[in-house]
Order: structure tokens, then sequence, then C-alpha cells
């Protein structure tokens, strides 16, 4: 029998998961967002199976619903569904970045008999909306499910099932752990990208041409400040007390640094600077997915006309898709880099080879 699958929110996260989960032949995703270019565009170009016109009437025949909306929206729909007259077996799930919130909006549907496991893909990017959805967005990716400690282990074995064809890696958390890893991992980094972003908005008024020199360290750190500031402001809302705590522990490391500097001891520096490359260094290598889906290939090229065609068609011919493209530096006298960026890490093997094979010109990855 097929399952019905009812997705709210159709941009990059519920539309990915709308596409990964249709893999499936035994599902109907139905599809709802509130922004109705949106749910068109969702049909449209095959996102989903179904629109939904209202948000109940779907909600009700649905054996799965599926919250992919900006966390306070989502708190806000869950005490919505309440009032509605949902199927006995339903299942409902999100995924939202943020656990703790969510977790005690699920208790008022606890209590009447409404199964809710929280769920968060760790994969993503400063992308949103339903253009930017792609079928293996979560591949190799943690996804992680929150379920109340006591759950029916049946229900969560279901959701789990269904999400394998996603090809994520399932794991399962407690809420306040996963809100406070998560913190450390994804939402203070944020916070770090949107202040260094402001301080460059600062010296900029003094010094105009600033901006022109942000190259690529200062882009790569700074990536994360072009996501959507409503989802950003909920997640910073929801988890303000982690927040809180990461940057008192980012103030004090901040002094530490700043008595570094103070000292000028230049064996104290390139330990500092020793240690955190030596950790950044044995990171797990993340697939594709895992927290960052953009896997940037640099190449060195020569800087006349249409080499940056000729390097897209050598790419192309060899139907490997990218994702963006930008020129780091470019003067006559000096070779320019070339940023190529791939969706996934294979891509991005296959267009080193593909450069290899038709050109003279070094790729390298940061
Ligand atoms: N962007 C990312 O990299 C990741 C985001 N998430 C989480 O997934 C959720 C969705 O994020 P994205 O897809 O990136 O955002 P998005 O901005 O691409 O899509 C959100 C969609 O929800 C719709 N929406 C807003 N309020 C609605 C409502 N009341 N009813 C129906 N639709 C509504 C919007 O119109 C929009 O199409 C968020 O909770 C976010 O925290 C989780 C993992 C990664
Ligand atoms: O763009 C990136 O690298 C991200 O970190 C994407 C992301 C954003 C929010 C999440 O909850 C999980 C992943």
């Amino acid at each position: 029998m097929k399952q019905t699958i009812f997705i709210i929110g159709l941009g990059l996260i519920g539309g990915s998961l709308a596409l990964g989960l249709k893999r499936n032949e035994h599902v109907t995703v139905i599809g709802y967002d509130a922004h109705t270019p949106s749910l068109r565009t969702a049909k449209r170009i095959g996102v989903i199976d179904e629109m939904a016109v209202h948000l109940k009437e779907a909600a009700e025949i649905a054996d799965i619903i599926v919250f992919a909306t900006p966390v306070n929206e989502t708190i806000r729909l869950m005490n919505e569904i309440l009032a509605w007259d949902l199927k006995e077996q339903v299942i409902v799930t999100d995924t939202g970045s943020t656990k703790n919130e969510i977790m005690k909006a699920a208790i008022s549907l606890r209590e009447q008999g409404i199964t809710f496991i929280g769920g968060h893909p760790m994969a993503g990017s400063h992308k949103s909306g339903v253009e930017a959805a792609r079928a293996h967005l979560f591949e190799n990716a943690y996804y992680l499910l929150t379920p109340f400690p006591n759950e029916n282990k049946e229900e969560v074995t279901i959701l789990t099932n269904l999400l394998q064809v996603t090809k994520a890696k399932i794991v399962q958390v407690k809420a306040e752990e996963h809100d406070h890893m998560t913190a450390v991992v994804s939402h203070f980094p944020h916070l770090v990208a949107a202040s260094l972003v402001h301080q460059l908005a600062g010296e900029n008024e003094k010094f105009p041409f600033t901006k022109q020199l942000a190259a690529g360290g200062f882009r790569d750190l700074t990536r994360i400040a072009s996501s959507n500031p409503i989802m950003w402001r909920d997640i910073t809302v929801q988890n303000r007390r982690e927040l809180s705590n990461q940057l008192q522990m980012w103030t004090e490391e901040m002094i530490r640094l700043q008595n570094l500097l103070l000292h000028a001891d230049e064996e104290d520096i390139e330990k500092y600077f020793q240690t955190a490359k030596q950790v950044r260094d044995e990171l797990p290598i993340t697939a594709q997915g895992a927290m960052f889906s953009v896997f940037d290939l640099y190449v060195d090229i020569p800087d006349y006309p249409g080499v940056i065609s000729e390097i897209t068609g050598y790419l192309a011919r060899d139907r490997i898709s990218i994702t963006n493209l930008r020129i780091v530096e470019t003067r006559v006298d000096v070779f320019g880099i070339l940023v190529i960026s791939f969706q996934t890490m294979d891509d991005r093997a296959k267009a080193v080879a593909c450069i290899a094979k038709n050109t003279t010109f070094e790729t390298y990855i940061s």
C-alpha cells in the first residue's frame, strides 16, 4: 500500500526531502507552501506529486507529516494541528535545526496520542527555496532523530526505514545534546560569520577598497552569512541559551588571543595556529552533504579570453555538473584562480581528472 507523505514548507530542505523520498515508488508526496509561487514551482518541476490546497485536509489524509518550515513557524503549526482530525497512526516529524523547543511543543501532540519524532538532516547550504532542492542533498549526511526517550520503537523504525532512501546516516540523539552540539558546529559559526561581515561593512566605510580585497579566506569563512535570515533568526532565538554559552567561551578565547598578541611571543602564536591546524586537519572527512555540501576546486588559469568557457566546456563534455563558478583573482601578468563548486566530492574528483586530461592548468583543493 502507498504511504502518503505530506511535506509542509517546500524550500531547500522540504524540496530535497520530497525529491529524495519520491525515489521510493511506494510513496506519494503531497506538498504545501505558504508562498503559492513556490508551491506551484514545486509541482511544475516535479518536486512533489500533488499540491495541497488546504493544509488541514492534506494533513488529515497523511501517514507521515513533515514540517520543513523555519523553526518558529514549525512550533506555531504544531500547535495548530492539535485541533485537526489526523490519522490515528500518523507520524509527525520535522527538519528543523533546533530540537529542544520543538520537542517541548511536541508534548501537547503526545498528550493527544500523536507520535512526534524530531528530525534534523545535517546537510544544506546557504541557498534557500525550492529551486535549490536536490534529491541527493542528504546522501552520506547525518540525519539526527530526537524521539522522546520512551517513544514506541516501532514508530521510530517506520520513520527510519522511510528515510533510508535518502541515503543519510540516521542517528538518534537527545534533544538537549542535539542543541548543544549543533550550537558548536553550526549555529555559533553562523553568528561568527555574520559578525565578521558586519565588521567588514564597518571598516569598508573608512576604507572602501577593503571589500575588493575580500578574497578566498574571507569568503570561505563567511559563506554561510548569505543564508536565509528568517531561518537563522528562528534558530538563534530558540537556541539562545547554548549560543550565549558559546559566545562566552568565544569571548574568553578572544581574550586569550589578545594576550598572545600583546606578548608577541612567536613560539606561542605559532603553537596556537599549529594546534588549530592539527584539529582542523583531523576533522572527519564529511562526504557529500554532511555539513558542507559545497565542494570547491581551485584552478590556476592563465588570463586569456575564453579560458573559462574552455574549462566549463570540458566539464560539460564529461557531463560533470557544476553549482558555482567564481574568479578569485585575475591580473594580466599572473595566473588567476578560478573556483569551481561541485555538489559532490565525486564530481569534484572527476573534474580534477577531466582538467588534467585536457589542459596543463594546475588544480588544488583548499
Ligand atoms: N538550509 C539549510 O541548510 C538547513 C535547514 N534546516 C531546517 O529546515 C527548515 C527549512 O529550511 P530551508 O528549507 O533551508 O528553508 P527555505 O527558506 O528554503 O524554505 C522554507 C519554506 O517554508 C515556507 N513556509 C514558511 N512558513 C510557512 C508556513 N506557515 N506554511 C507553509 N510553508 C511555509 C517558505 O515559504 C519556504 O518555501 C528550517 O527549519 C531549517 O532550520 C535543516 C538543515 C539544513
Ligand atoms: O551551509 C552550510 O554549510 C550549513 O551549515 C548548512 C546547514 C544549515 C543549517 C543546518 O541546520 C544544517 C546545515
